[in-house]
């Protein structure tokens, strides 16, 4: 499946969805471009996090609706979206999206694993993945044996090892200091450049958004101010 470069890769469309009484998307449009990082600004409860998650097939629409690389996410059912997030998907949340029990190496291996890739292989190239977000040291760790920021990095990696279309990026330096959360900004941008990744990110910090190529508001469940898709 190939999308030209310049057509929107992830396109939604008039979305509403409401949590009970709450309306949390009331005609959410937004358009990701292939490659590109997007970063999704607006106060606390505007809806960010809901419209991240219906880009990502992890929540659906009341109506409207996700295409990606023209597929209509609601059109498929619950383990053709399961498919598509573990195989062109990848995720980076605040925190907790490790699993404990595991090393870092074996974190990041995971996604290939689940997609049937044997274990070496896997290992080695999550290694080539923890050695790019510069944690090569922690691969034998396990995650609470780690810092904060380390563990940003290795679950950037882990987000990037499978080379998915899209990283999905909610607030993903939200627990670290601002040091740290500039460095694990800087390589999750060139490791997404390097494989071409797009990343959709939702961020409060102007800092963070900085390091995006584009920006759009959320307000009121709606994508009040968005750049043009040129
Ligand atoms: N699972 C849920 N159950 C009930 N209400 C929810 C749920 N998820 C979100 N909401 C509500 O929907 C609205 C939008 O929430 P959302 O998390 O998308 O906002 P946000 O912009 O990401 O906020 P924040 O920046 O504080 O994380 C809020 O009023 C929120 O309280």
């Amino acid at each position: 499946m190939t999308t030209p470069l310049n057509d929107p890769l992830l396109i939604a469309e008039d979305l509403h969805l409401s949590f009970g009484p709450t309306r949390a998307l009331d005609s959410a449009s937004l358009r990701v471009r292939a490659g590109e990082v997007l970063a999704l600004m607006g106060p606390s409860g505007s809806g960010k996090s809901t419209l991240l998650h219906c880009l990502a097939g992890i929540l659906i629409p009341e109506s409207g609706r996700v295409l990606f690389a023209g597929r209509d996410l609601s059109a498929m059912s619950d383990a053709e979206r399961s498919a598509l997030r573990r195989t062109e998907f990848g995720f980076v949340f605040q925190f907790g999206q490790l699993v404990p029990e595991l090393t870092c190496l074996e974190n990041v291996a995971l996604p290939l694993r689940l997609a049937g890739t044997g274990r070496r292989e896997a290992q080695r190239h999550a290694a080539e993945w923890l050695e790019r977000l510069e944690v090569a040291d922690v691969a034998r760790k396990r995650p609470g044996q780690v810092s904060g920021g380390q563990g940003q990095r290795v679950a950037v990696a882990r987000a990037l090892v499978t080379r998915p279309k899209v990283v999905f990026a909610d607030e993903p330096t939200g627990a670290l200091d601002s040091l740290n959360g500039e460095k694990v900004m800087q390589l999750l941008v060139s490791a997404a450049r390097h494989t071409g990744a797009a990343v959709v990110l939702v961020t409060h910090e102007t800092r963070v958004a900085a390091y995006s190529d584009r920006e759009a508001v959320v307000r009121d469940g709606r994508v009040r101010e968005q750049e043009p898709v040129r």
